[in-house]
């Protein structure tokens, strides 16, 4: 009998999910959204098979249910789904960047008869919506599963089998652990990237050029601050907790800056960088995508038409093949970049090699 999957919140993370389930299975992929328009194009996107006027119609056959709204409205669901008629067996998850309140509030389920698995895919985009999904998105990415303690594991193996098709690594955390992670690594990152915005935007109050001359850099550390403003303030209501505690922290890291700066301590400003540099160069690759960013190069380009045809014909003539081109968006009006990727390092160095005969400039990150 063909199984059901039911999505709340057809975005891009939602979406996502969907396409990766339905590489792997044979499943009627239902789902609803609040947005009449995003429920039309998940529909017409083949996102899903069947789209619902409300989650109580949807959630009844379903064999699976995802909820992949942000998260205080998720926290909120719980309660009224309880209330709905349930498949028995059925398995819940969410998707959400915060996961103790919500499963916290999922143990209203548990007389229910299914089970609640927290979960959060740990890759995404400052896309939104379904028209972003894309089935490859999680792939080598950490996808965190939090259950609750005596949580019956076959329902957690039940539960990693439909989400393999996003080929991701599944992880078991705790909710706690998980946002106290969370919190370090994706939350506070993202306020300080907003911050470095609206710092940006008060100088231009006085310099209107600012804004022009901020370049590679500045875009480069401020991109998800262009990520759905929605999402992230439901996360810092969420995580209020674990980001006080890192905003004590860094307010005292600025602190010490400061002194080093007034002091014009070279030897110790070096060595901070020095230390953030090893730590930094030490992280773990993780490839993302489909295709690895090991062997990616990049490449100056001057911004006029036909540059890309130059580049590509270089290595046309000297028979590197290219897996994947693209074009970064920085450095605007006057260079841009293009990321070009590769099977393997002897293509990358070759290429290297033959752009640079060009007078091209290329570099590797
Ligand atoms: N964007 C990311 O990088 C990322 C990564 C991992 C997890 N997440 C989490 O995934 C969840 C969804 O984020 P997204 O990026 O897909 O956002 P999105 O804005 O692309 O999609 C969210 C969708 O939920 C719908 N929605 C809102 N309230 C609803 C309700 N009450 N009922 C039904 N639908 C409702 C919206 O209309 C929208 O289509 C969030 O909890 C977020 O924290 C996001
Ligand atoms: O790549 C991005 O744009 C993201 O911000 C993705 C990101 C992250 O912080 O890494 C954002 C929030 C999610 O909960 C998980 C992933």
């Amino acid at each position: 009998m063909e199984r059901t999957v039911f999505i709340v919140g057809l975005g891009l993370i939602g979406g996502s999910i969907a396409l990766a389930i339905r590489k792997e299975h044979n499943v009627n992929i239902c789902g609803f959204d609040i947005s009449e328009e995003q429920l039309k194009m998940a529909l017409s996107l083949k996102v899903i098979d069947e789209a619902f006027q409300t989650i109580e119609e949807g959630v009844k056959k379903a064999d699976l249910i995802i909820l992949a709204t942000p998260v205080t409205k998720t926290e909120r669901l719980m309660r009224e789904i309880s209330t709905y008629e349930l498949k028995p067996g059925a398995i819940i998850t969410d998707v959400g960047s915060t996961k103790k309140r919500i499963v916290k509030e999922a143990s209203c389920l548990k007389e229910k008869g299914v089970t609640f698995i927290g979960g959060h895919p740990m890759a995404g985009s400052h896309k939104s919506g379904v028209e972003a999904a894309r089935e490859h998105l999680f792939e080598n990415a950490f996808y965190i599963l939090t259950p609750a303690e005596g949580t019956d594991v076959r329902a957690i193996i039940q539960l990693q089998n439909w989400l393999k098709g996003t080929r991701a690594t599944f992880i078991e955390l705790t909710a706690e652990q998980h946002d106290r992670l969370a919190g370090a690594i994706s939350h506070f990152p993202h306020v300080i990237a907003a911050s470095l915005v609206h710092q940006i935007a008060k100088i231009e109050g006085e310099d209107p050029l600012v804004s022009r001359l901020a370049a590679g850099g500045f875009r480069d550390i401020t991109r998800i601050a262009s990520a759905s403003p929605t999402m992230w303030r439901d996360i810092l209501l969420h995580n209020k907790e674990s980001l006080l505690q890192l905003l004590k922290s860094w307010t005292n890291e600025m602190e010490h800056v400061k002194t080093l700066i007034e002091e014009e301590s070279a030897d110790e400003i070096f060595s901070y960088f020095q230390v953030a540099k090893e730590f930094r160069d030490g992280l773990p690759v993780r490839e993302k995508g489909a295709i690895p960013s090991f062997y990616d190069l990049f490449v100056d380009v001057p911004d006029h038409p036909g540059v890309i045809s130059d580049v590509t014909s270089i290595l046309a003539q000297h028979q590197i093949s290219l897996t994947n081109i693209r074009i970064l968006e920085t450095r605007e009006d006057i260079m841009g970049v293009l990321r070009l990727s590769f099977r393997s390092e002897e293509d990358r160095e070759r290429a290297q090699i033959k752009l640079h005969q060009e007078m091209y400039d290329t570099y590797i990150l």
